[in-house]
């Protein structure tokens, strides 16, 4: 069995995968108690062959991450190539590590022209071409933090951090509370609706796909010919392929392709 840890800014996902399959799927958001966590991670501990990790929260929560694991675990940083993936940045260990995790799991996966979006505390975008050259992102804040801004940076604005723009309809909001679930989607939605509109400037076609990572989509309200893909565990898929390009696994072509094979 494998163990992938996905660490980031607001919590962390868990996934073990063995043959080829996620098995199960756990996630502690770090304001909580771990206890829970401890006692699930006892449950499995003896059962995991190989640890790999991937961390943007600060090294206070990675040393905790690792206190409670116990076990050495392999994290995996940003490089300036792998597994056909070319980092774009001048420093590629600059580069958050999830997002270029996110990247070579939407290349393995498709090899086209690729928009990855990973909505988690923040919003990050990243563009991909078919050949796997990392062409640059975006990164902006995501739902929870724009709430938080308005409600600390502001004397007026104090809402509640449920998300009730589920169902928004972008129509002018006549309460504080509205106005600020339908002000934060449009602000979201409308950064979506920017990424795709370069995405066609910088694929030159209209014919890339949408690759989506995070609680709930963002992409499946709006319109766009592109092909869509959502994805619950895209940093620990692409763990798993930097993995196996540190020998730390071996994945075989059938596991591969059930891990990978998306389009069917
Ligand atoms: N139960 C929860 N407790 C605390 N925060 C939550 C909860 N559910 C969602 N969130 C918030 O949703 C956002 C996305 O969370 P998450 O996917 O965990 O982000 P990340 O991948 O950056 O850790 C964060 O801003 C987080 O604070
Ligand atoms: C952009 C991020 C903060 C996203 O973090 P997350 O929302 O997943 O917690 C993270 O990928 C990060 O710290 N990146 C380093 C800066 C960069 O990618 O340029
Ligand atoms: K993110």
């Amino acid at each position: 069995m494998i163990l992938c840890l996905d660490a980031g800014n607001s919590s962390l996902k868990l996934v073990t995968y063995a043959d080829g399959s996620v098995l199960e799927r756990q996630q502690w958001h770090y304001s909580a108690d771990s206890s829970a966590l401890q006692n699930w991670l006892q449950t499995i501990v003896a059962k995991v062959q190989v640890i790999l990790g991937s961390c943007v929260a600060n090294a206070d929560t990675q040393a905790f991450i690792e206190a409670i694991v116990n076990e050495p675990i392999h994290w995996a940083t940003s490089t300036s190539e792998c597994s056909g993936v070319v980092n774009a940045y001048a420093q590629p260990e600059n580069l958050g590590v999830d997002r270029w995790l996110t990247l070579l799991a939407s290349h393995c996966a498709l090899q086209q022209p690729t928009l990855t979006i990973d909505h988690g505390t923040a919003l990050t975008f990243d563009w991909l071409t078919a050949a796997g050259q990392h062409l640059g992102g975006w990164i902006t804040p995501g739902e929870r933090l724009m709430r938080n801004s308005l409600n600390t940076a502001t004397s007026r604005v104090r809402t509640g951090l449920e998300n009730n723009a589920e169902n928004a309809t972008l129509a002018p909001a006549v309460n504080t509370q509205a106005g600020v679930s339908l002000g934060i989607y449009a602000a979201l939605t409308g950064a979506v609706r920017q990424a795709i509109n370069t995405s066609e400037q910088c694929f030159g076609t209209r014919r890339f796909a949408i690759v989506e990572t995070g609680p709930t989509s963002l992409c499946q309200p709006l319109s766009y010919d592109a092909d869509y893909y959502y994805k619950k565990d895209l940093v620990t898929l692409g763990l798993l392929l930097w993995g196996q390009s540190q020998d730390l696994l071996d994945l075989t072509d059938i596991e591969i392709s059930r891990l990978f094979n998306w389009k069917e």
